[in-house]
């Protein structure tokens, strides 16, 4: 047969700047958030960021390989306002975390304090044709970030969580049949910091206006251990998913807003 060639395992990001020279770049993504140099800005809060999902948008949760990903129909599910210049949809939405148990896992730290795990809801700009155009463009994308700590179950998290299970290798996807609104995933206190910054793996463009919750939401244990139900490809087989985030990244003199 064929000469079966192993399809390399990816490398780690510490080696993405050979392939990705931008992850050298001036406006990486995640960074440290240090909470006394980060500038309140009046004109933040003067537009506040307006979050209108709708509750019948999510499709399916696929696991990608890299995370969970829960695929949504952008359709009337838009933030405004805040930072952005532009009316962004949603188009989807995943998590980064570590390993069992450890407080490592989110992307972002504030004040080198990590949390377990960071959700991540992407959304593209409505000026663009479609997400593939803004993908690459400075203002093309807004990443609403949230931190989850461990705590009590999070009910609204909780049918999601519950899906990982069906879709342990990648590629593996399951239709989302029941009603959900994402924004049952955003803390009560919609108080944020936001900076100019990049997707957080390859290709690493410089795409992204983020905007990170400052409050965490609770997920009970369970559910961060329902994360490691996804498997990925390890140097030593198949393995669960874990560890699956970035690191902090130079400022590079980046001012960070906060409200
Ligand atoms: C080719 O375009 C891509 C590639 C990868 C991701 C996912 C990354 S970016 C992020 S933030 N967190 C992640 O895990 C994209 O997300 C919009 C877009
Ligand atoms: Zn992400």
């Amino acid at each position: 047969g064929f000469l079966q060639v192993a399809s390399p395992v990816p490398q780690g990001p510490n080696k993405w700047h050979e392939q990705f020279p931008i992850a050298k770049g001036q406006r990486q993504s995640p960074i440290d958030i240090v909470t006394s140099n980060a500038k309140v800005d009046k004109a933040l809060s003067d537009n506040p960021l307006k979050v209108s999902y709708s509750n019948n948008c999510c499709q399916s949760v696929t696991n990608t390989g890299a995370s969970f990903q829960v695929v949504v129909d952008g359709a009337g599910t838009e933030i405004s306002g805040g930072p952005l210049d532009s009316t962004y949809k949603l188009v989807q939405f995943h998590a980064h975390w570590g390993p069992l148990g450890g407080d490592e896992g989110s992307e972002h730290t504030v004040d080198g304090v990590t949390y377990p795990a960071e959700l991540h809801l992407v959304h593209w700009n409505q000026k663009y044709k479609d997400v593939g155009e803004a993908v690459d463009k400075p203002d093309g994308l807004a990443v609403i970030g949230v931190f989850f700590s461990r705590g009590k179950e999070h009910a609204g998290f909780k049918p999601i969580s519950d899906l990982f299970a069906k879709v342990p290798r990648k590629a593996d996807k399951v239709d989302i049949s029941f009603n959900y609104d994402p924004a049952c995933l955003l803390p009560a206190r919609r108080d944020y910091w936001t900076y100019l910054g990049s997707l957080t793996t390859p290709p690493l463009f410089e795409s992204v206006t983020w905007i990170v919750m400052k409050d965490p939401v609770e997920v009970s244990a369970e559910q961060l251990a329902a994360l490691r139900n996804l498997l990925w490809e390890t140097p030593s087989g198949e393995g669960q998913m874990c560890n699956n985030y970035r690191p902090p990244q130079p400022l590079q003199g980046r001012l960070v807003r906060s409200t």
